[in-house]
């Protein structure tokens, strides 16, 4: 891991609501995190937890209702919607959702959408080309597979698609959302490889799951989110190891990747060596 100790992300008593003012809900409560350059943080909580809506506000796709983000050390708090569209727009921090499709144009050939960010930010054609491939042959993509529609690919294709889109501007911070959680045993050890790649390049990683065995192999440090507030942040291991929380504990003890009979053996082998590498 390579890593300056430089914070990448800065989210300090975080607050998000949503709903009507009398049906107002608060769903994020004084959450804080704060995350480094070349450093991967997993975030893990059961369903309904706020996880999502900790990765919109962090794009800027919910408004938060109270509390500071940073982002690269520039506060975003008080962004418009419109300066939230640039920011996203420069490349500074990107995202990969659960399904690629959503984050991959339809009609497009792939490499015609991961050219795009590029030809955004300016860069001439011809060397966004040549940069789009290198993402792509790092995400260990086929070739020949590069002038296909995403609906010409499979899933674990379209994710690696997704995840080289991500890389591709180069962000400070790229946020993952259940990026493994639609894909079979075998592209999922694929896509954590990859990502575990990736925390030597420099980028910061938030990898979101309800799934505490996708993390574990790929995380330096993981916070456990419980009814919107983060119960325990700590190094990776020593919360899948002893974790302190009464909610972690339980998480840890249910964790169904690591233990359960429907996870393949060569799946949970091959987790079990990211863990231990
Ligand atoms: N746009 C919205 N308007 C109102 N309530 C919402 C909205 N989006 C999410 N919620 C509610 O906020 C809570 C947190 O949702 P969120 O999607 O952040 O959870 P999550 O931990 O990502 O869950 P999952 O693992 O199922 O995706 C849930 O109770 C959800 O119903």
């Amino acid at each position: 891991m390579s890593t300056d100790g430089r914070p990448v992300l800065e989210v300090a008593d975080l607050e998000v609501h949503y709903g009507p003012r009398r049906r107002r809900r608060r769903v994020l409560h004084g959450v804080s995190l704060s995350v480094t350059r070349g450093e991967t943080v997993g975030v893990i909580g059961e369903t309904g937890s706020g996880k999502s809506t900790f990765a919109r506000a962090v794009l800027g796709l919910v408004r938060a209702s109270g509390g500071r983000i940073l982002i690269d050390g520039e506060d975003v708090s008080r962004y418009s919607p419109r300066q939230w569209r640039a920011l996203r727009r420069r490349g500074v921090v990107q995202y990969v959702f659960q399904d690629p499709l959503r984050s991959l144009d339809p009609d497009l050939p792939i490499e015609e959408s991961l050219i795009e960010p590029l030809l955004v930010q300016g860069v001439g054609r011809k060397e966004a080309i040549e940069r789009g491939r290198a993402y792509l042959a790092r995400v260990r993509l086929d070739s020949e597979l590069f002038g296909r529609l995403p609906g010409e690919l499979s899933g674990g294709q379209r994710q690696r698609v997704a995840v080289a889109r991500a890389l591709v501007t180069e962000p400070a911070l790229i946020i993952l959302d259940e990026p493994v959680s639609a894909l079979d045993s075998a592209n999922r050890v694929g896509i954590l490889e990859i990502l575990k790649e990736l925390r030597g390049a420099g980028v910061a990683l938030i990898f979101i799951s309800h799934d505490l065995g996708s993390v574990a192999g790929v995380a330096d440090r993981v916070a456990v989110l419980y009814q919107g507030e983060f119960v325990e942040v700590g190094d990776a291991r020593a919360v899948i190891s002893a974790p302190r929380h009464p909610y972690a504990r339980l998480l840890v003890g249910s964790a169904p990747t690591l233990r359960s009979v429907a996870a393949s053996r060569a799946e949970r082998d091959a987790l079990r060596a990211l863990l231990n590498a």
